[in-house]
């Protein structure tokens, strides 16, 4: 059973934590040796919600590095430990797909970071009720095609498939727009966006800074479609060993002369570039084909035999293009404003103060069937309405029973025995 921690902006007196309660604006989790303190910290509202760190062995406090986008700061929060290695945090006064968001404090990939880093490391991740379809990770030389097919999928399927724009260094070519086909970046802020946890993964490729940024992924996944990341190999092999589950897919060329040809028929590159691409193309070419990383390898030799291939490997060979995957991205319930709450079994009870005897105010937050997390969202959140008077045999339910955890319902508001 999880403890109420509703609202504690006003502080709350606690001695037996050893510091003084009533001076922290902010909620407080004690996960093993370590008290959380989550908001208050700091008054720039551009900063996001701050975390700070009581570490009761060493009776001091930490900053800890903060990975991932930061919630934007709110009039208040509540927060449920989950799992002993993550915080639920519902915000008050925030909207519908803002509402719901974890700091994952001691998980594997939280874990994994503070050992690479060796300090303290949280890490936030949004959460969001659709579940992701399987990325599709598409590589290979520079002017094999992979452009080509991918934009031929865009155009046919333009509901199912959501590009993921990378971030680069490089200058953009004449017909390139920022935000379609990269995010152009500068080296610095790009770097500083890396070291933040900003990235899935990055690399350098032809002398350019390349990068995925989580958001760019988790966008598409956002609105139900299913994200298609063009990308090097050294990319395709971090995403591979990160948390992605995707397909892998390389693209060869029918021989090194007609990657040649199509290079410098496209005449987007200097000849020093085109040099230098082609000496990489070699290095691909030989990782490509023989490193295991790649589910399927196709030669694009005629266009639309290698877009057939490809449309049949992504099991579309006769779909029309109308209809998405895996559905569409499902809305949040909307909470009203002032909250409180409580778990039982892993079900979020959110008791809404609302003036409106009309509106519900009794909310379940299923979290028994979570996937992702940090790096990325932290998708199958199931929050639904309950009426807390409604099929009560003694003519209703007390609040406070619901708040303090003991009765646990149905959807339909029916208590489970
Ligand atoms: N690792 C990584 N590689 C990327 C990313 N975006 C693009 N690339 C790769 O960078 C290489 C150069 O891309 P670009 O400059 O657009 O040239 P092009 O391949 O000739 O079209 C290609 O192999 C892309 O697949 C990214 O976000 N991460
Ligand atoms: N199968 C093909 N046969 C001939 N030319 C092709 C084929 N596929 C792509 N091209 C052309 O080759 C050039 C490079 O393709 P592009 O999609 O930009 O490659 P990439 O994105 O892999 O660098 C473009 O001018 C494109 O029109």
């Amino acid at each position: 059973m999880g403890e109420i921690q509703a609202d504690f902006f006003e502080g709350v007196g606690d001695d037996s934590l050893p510091f003084d309660t009533q001076s922290i604006d902010g909620t407080i989790t004690t996960v093993g040796d370590k008290i959380y303190v989550i908001g208050g910290g700091s008054n720039d509202e551009t900063d996001g919600i701050d975390v700070r760190i009581f570490n009761k062995s060493k009776g001091k406090w930490d900053v800890p590095t903060t990975l991932g986008t930061k919630p934007a700061q709110c009039k208040g929060h509540s927060a449920v430990l989950l799992n002993n290695d993550r915080i639920l945090i519902l915000k008050k006064d925030s909207t519908p797909d803002d509402c719901t968001w974890f700091l994952e404090v001691d998980t594997p990939y939280v874990r994994e970071k503070k050992e690479k880093m060796g300090t303290e490391v949280v890490a936030w991740s949004k959460g969001v009720k659709a579940h992701a379809p399987k990325p599709i990770v598409i590589s290979g030389p520079s002017g094999v095609g992979k452009g080509t097919l991918i934009s031929k999928l865009m155009k046919e399927f333009p509901s199912t498939f959501g590009f993921s724009v990378s971030h680069t260094t490089r200058a953009p070519r004449e017909k390139e727009v920022d935000g379609v086909h990269y995010h152009f970046a500068e080296r610095t802020s790009m770097e500083k966006e890396i070291r933040d946890g900003k990235f899935l993964e990055s690399a350098s490729v032809h002398g350019n800074l390349y990068g995925t940024s989580i958001e760019a992924v988790e966008v598409v996944s956002d609105a139900g479609k299913r994200c298609v990341l063009d990308i090097d190999v050294q990319g395709a092999r971090s995403v591979r060993t990160c948390s992605l589950d995707a397909i892998y897919i390389f693209i060869c060329p029918p021989s090194f002369e007609e990657l040649e040809k199509r290079l410098r028929a496209r005449g987007t590159e200097t000849e020093e570039q085109v040099q230098k691409r082609l000496r990489n193309a070699k290095i691909e070419l030989e990782e490509g084909k023989s490193s295991g990383l790649f589910d399927h390898i196709l030669v694009n030799c005629d266009l639309e035999i290698c877009y057939q291939t490809l449309k049949k490997l992504l099991g579309l060979d006769g779909c029309t293009g109308t209809t998405p995957i895996d559905g569409s991205s499902v809305k949040n319930v909307e909470l009203p404003n002032g909250h409180s709450i409580s778990e039982v079994n892993q079900k979020i009870f959110i008791h809404c103060v609302t003036a409106d005897p009309g509106k519900k105010n009794l909310f379940v937050l299923d979290v028994s069937s979570l996937k992702g997390g940090a790096p990325g969202r932290t998708r199958g959140l199931n929050m639904y309405a309950i009426d807390p008077f409604a099929n009560c045999l003694n003519g209703g339910l007390k609040e406070t029973n619901c708040l303090n955890g003991g009765l646990e319902r149905d959807a339909n508001g029916i208590i489970l025995t």
